[in-house]
């Protein structure tokens, strides 16, 4: 005997019911089947709202009705010809006629009892198990139809029944022996009490009655029809790379459907595990998948986490106080109230300081559990020995489950790692000592992430997707664009990085597509997309909870800066070529550095120091490691050295500085780069990368322009370097006839830090520096007399790119 059960969605149409009917009789080419059905998708929610609206009295339940009546007739018509359709749709009218007695009822008592709604409900069960049998049995199939209400005996709770297994058997067993049908139609989700009353077994009651006509039957398979491929890693619609689990145990089954993997109604286990019937999760739509076999022992695989699973909509409640330590009966009077309630604890945790229990609960039952404890515990609240009970709101439960992470140590870690990564905040945490389900409770609005965090953590050790929000598509910007879309199937490959650009802004549009930007079509689309202020683009980051968020800053901009800390606290990580932060006040610079560490977040700006070349990175190693920088002497301005060493007294000085714009080493205000202060913040970073405590007012800033060349707007400044340039050709001059060069050089060493326009020997470390070159002389304790020296191209839109894209993937794989 086997028993196959389908839901609503392989029956919610004509079409689904003949494939349905297929499968069955498929099966039934084995031995006798019972096929276990559903009412029409979506039926039961119609008929619910029909009685409420009556209830109400709101008449519209009338034309509710009529639509499914209609919707019967229909699938009737197609199902069935001739003689059989005639009686099956005179059947169906005379049911409809039933149904709209009972809501008239309703409507003139104004009043929908428990038991009402279980008789209402019951009807779309019964019309598709009867039409069902017609179809199969006008296919020529050996079919019948039988009543679950003359089989599933429960108790009168009306609404969500409890089953008499004993009583049921029986009944199952004179119905076998009596039936002479090959393929048995039996209605799913409704029973009837010891009076003939009808009674429901809860929603997903379908799944429920057909692993208990398995468990009377003892049948060979029990086998769950649905529109999905069997149960997933996690919840499909929350994590596009789920799929589906080939084996697995009833014990990790049971804690899956329980934890909201919605293919299996959670209490469907239980039968059919006492008995050792094998369940299939199977597809209506894709039969030949493999689906999922639930067995007692399924091969040991690899795999410690089998799934993650979810559950909404939880409150928790927190009963605390110093009157509860070491004094027996507290807990067990917290459940009593509770369950006097009858309200269902989905997850317990207790301190071992025995200062607080804390129990989840439904959010639709926090509010009469608040209720009862404060009662149960009046006295002791009085007294002040424990405090009222506390509801935390808008939670959920995430769940990891597996039978082999028994024993296997590390899997926590790596749980709680994962979150905190990603700014997850976990309120409370539940493992049982059985090892088979670690849970944690996180805010509702974290479980997406969490999920597809967990999800890659477990099941996709090759892939990590990353979520980049940019803002400042301008030279460098652009460029960080370019490679991006260059190199996105080559992280994906060598890195398992699946690189999304989530969001491009400047500052006049914003474009955002959560699935990843078209890179190549962005400029056009950009200019269209709608306008964003920065506060709004802050917003976009935080609401969208993306895992592994990066915020990449190429602007030049100081709001841009300001939104760091806020994005650090949500774990978000930031990228910046932008120099504007790390050479902020010192307070700012240092919160930011904690507000990173405090948050999991990398917040990371290598390109604020000579490009791309490797320098902040070099003197982060060398401290890291211990070593203590005493003193550095550097070139660390690309626009000043190109100047400098194009400059010849012949061209004009403003023209070259004007080159130096044009080919992208300047900063967007170059006046920043002519008069020091790019440099200067350059060396204070660097200071304070050291572990130097020191403010931009600490550095002495030697200018060489003069004073009127920095009035007015760019425009005027290079009008003004123009009217100035025999002062800069006597700069030149003065160098050249000592057979020295010009270099703008910063240094620091005991704490002090100075920038300034030097000339500089033949022979001298900075002297060969060439075009746009960046030079830094790091003397430590370890590089007493040699110093470690790192040199190369200082500035320039692909550089600078390939540095912050180098930032990207640092933070990416932390
Ligand atoms: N060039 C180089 O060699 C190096 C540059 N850097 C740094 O790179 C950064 C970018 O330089 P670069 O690409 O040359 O600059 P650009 O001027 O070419 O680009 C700046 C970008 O920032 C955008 N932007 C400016 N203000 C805002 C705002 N308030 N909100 C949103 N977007 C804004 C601009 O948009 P819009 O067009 O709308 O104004 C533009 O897209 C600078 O901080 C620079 O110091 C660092 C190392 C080397
Ligand atoms: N404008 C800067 C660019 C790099 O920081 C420079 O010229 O060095």
């Amino acid at each position: 005997m086997q028993v196959l059960k389908f839901g609503g969605t392989s029956v919610a149409s004509a079409e689904n019911i003949r494939k349905s009917i297929a499968i069955a009789a498929k099966a039934a080419a084995q031995s006798p089947v019972v096929m276990v059905v559903s009412a029409l998708g979506g039926t039961t929610d119609v008929l619910i709202g029909a009685g409420r609206a009556a209830a109400a009295t709101d008449a519209g339940y009338c034309d509710v009705l009529a639509q499914l009546h209609e919707r019967h007739r229909a699938a009737t018509q197609e199902l069935l010809a001739g003689a059989a359709q005639h009686e099956k749709l005179a059947a169906i009218t005379a049911q409809f006629g039933e149904i709209q007695m009972l809501c008239d009822g309703i409507f003139a008592l104004g009043e929908l009892s428990n038991r009402t709604l279980d008789k209402l409900m019951s009807y779309g069960e019964l019309l598709s198990s009867r039409l069902i049998a017609a179809a199969a049995k006008a296919q020529g199939l050996p079919a019948g139809w039988a009543d679950a209400r003359q089989l599933i005996r429960t108790n009168s709770r009306f609404g969500s029944a409890e089953v008499d297994m004993a009583v049921t058997t029986r009944q199952v067993a004179d119905m076998k022996d009596s039936s002479p049908a090959h393929i048995w139609v039996v209605p799913g989700f409704i029973g009837a009490d010891a009076h003939g009353t009808t009674t429901t077994l809860g929603r997903g009651g379908s799944d429920y009655t057909a692993a208990l006509l398995a468990a009377a039957l003892d049948a060979e398979v029990l086998e769950i029809w649905t529109d999905v491929s069997g149960m997933m890693t996690a919840d499909p619609r929350l994590v596009r790379s789920a799929r589906p689990i080939a084996r697995i145990s009833y014990q990790e089954a049971m804690e899956l459907s329980h934890f909201g993997a919605k293919v299996l109604y959670p209490p469907t286990i239980q039968p059919v595990m006492q008995r050792g019937i094998p369940l299939w999760i199977k597809n209506t739509f894709a039969p030949d998948d493999y689906g999922t076999l639930v067995e007692v022992e399924p091969p040991r695989t690899p795999a410690v986490v089998q799934g993650i699973s979810s559950i909404g909509n939880l409150t928790l409640l927190n009963l605390e106080g110093s009157g509860m330590i070491g004094i027996p009966g507290f807990s067990k009077r917290l459940f009593e109230a509770l369950a006097r309630e009858r309200i269902n604890v989905i997850l317990i945790t207790q301190s071992s300081s025995e200062h607080s229990i804390c129990v989840g609960v439904n959010a639709q039952d926090a509010a009469p559990a608040q209720v009862a404890v404060d009662e149960e515990f009046a006295t002791e609240i009085a007294a002040g020995r424990i405090e009222p009970l506390r509801p935390e709101k808008e939670l959920a439960i995430v769940a990891l489950v597996g039978e082999n992470m028994k024993d296997h140590p590390g899997i926590s870690g790596k749980l709680f790692g994962a979150l905190g990564q990603n700014g997850v905040n976990i309120r409370a945490i539940a493992q049982g000592a059985s090892e088979k389900n670690i849970s944690t409770v996180i805010r509702a609005a974290d479980v997406r992430k969490a999920i597809n965090v967990l999800h890659e953590a477990f099941f996709e050790a090759t892939k990590k997707q990353v979520n980049l929000f940019i803002l400042g598509p301008g030279n460098v910007g652009s460029k960080l664009l370019e490679q991006l879309a260059r190199q996105q199937s080559h992280l994906l490959e060598k890195l398992g990085l699946q690189v999304r650009v989530v969001a491009i802004a400047n500052s006049r549009h914003c474009l955002v597509d959560e699935s990843g930007l078209d890179l190549t079509a962005w400029p056009e689309e950009l200019a269209q997309a709608p306008a964003q202020t920065l506060e709004e683009f802050t917003q976009l980051i935080i609401s969208r909870n993306l895992r592994n968020s990066i915020f990449v800053d190429v602007t030049a901009n100081p709001a841009a800066a300001g939104i760091y800390a806020n994005l650090l606290e949500k774990s978000v990580a930031i990228v910046a070529c932008n120099k504007v932060a790390a050479s902020s006040d010192y307070a700012h610079y240092a919160q930011l550095k904690s507000l990173a560490k405090e948050f999991n977040a990398s917040y990371l700006f290598e390109t604020n120091v000579g490009a791309a070349l490797p320098v902040i990175g070099t003197l982060n190693d060398l401290t890291r490691s211990g070593d203590v920088v005493r003193r550095m002497e550097a070139v660390l301005s690309g626009t000043l050295n190109f100047v400098f060493n194009n400059y010849d007294g012949h061209r004009p000085f403003a023209e070259v500085v004007r080159q130096a714009q044009a080919e992208g080493y300047t900063e967007p205000d170059p006046r920043l780069d002519l008069n020091g202060s790019d440099v200067a913040r350059k060396i204070l970073i660097l200071a304070r990368e050291a572990g130097q405590v020191m403010e931009m007012s600490d550095i002495e800033i030697e200018t060489f322009l003069p004073p009127a060349c920095l009035e007015g707007d760019v425009e005027a400044f290079y009008t003004q370097m123009a009217a100035h340039e025999a002062h800069f050709k006597a700069l030149y001059d003065a160098a050249t006839a000592a057979g020295k060069r010009l270099k703008f050089v910063a240094r620091y060493a005991d704490g002090r830090a100075a920038v300034g326009l030097q000339q500089v020997a033949s022979g001298h470390d900075l002297y060969d520096l060439r075009g746009k070159d960046n030079v830094v002389l790091f003397y430590t304790d370890r590089y007493v007399d040699q110093p470690l020296v790192v040199k190369g191209a200082g500035a320039g839109a692909e550089v600078t790119a390939s540095g912050v894209f180098a930032d990207i993937i640092r933070a990416a794989r932390l």
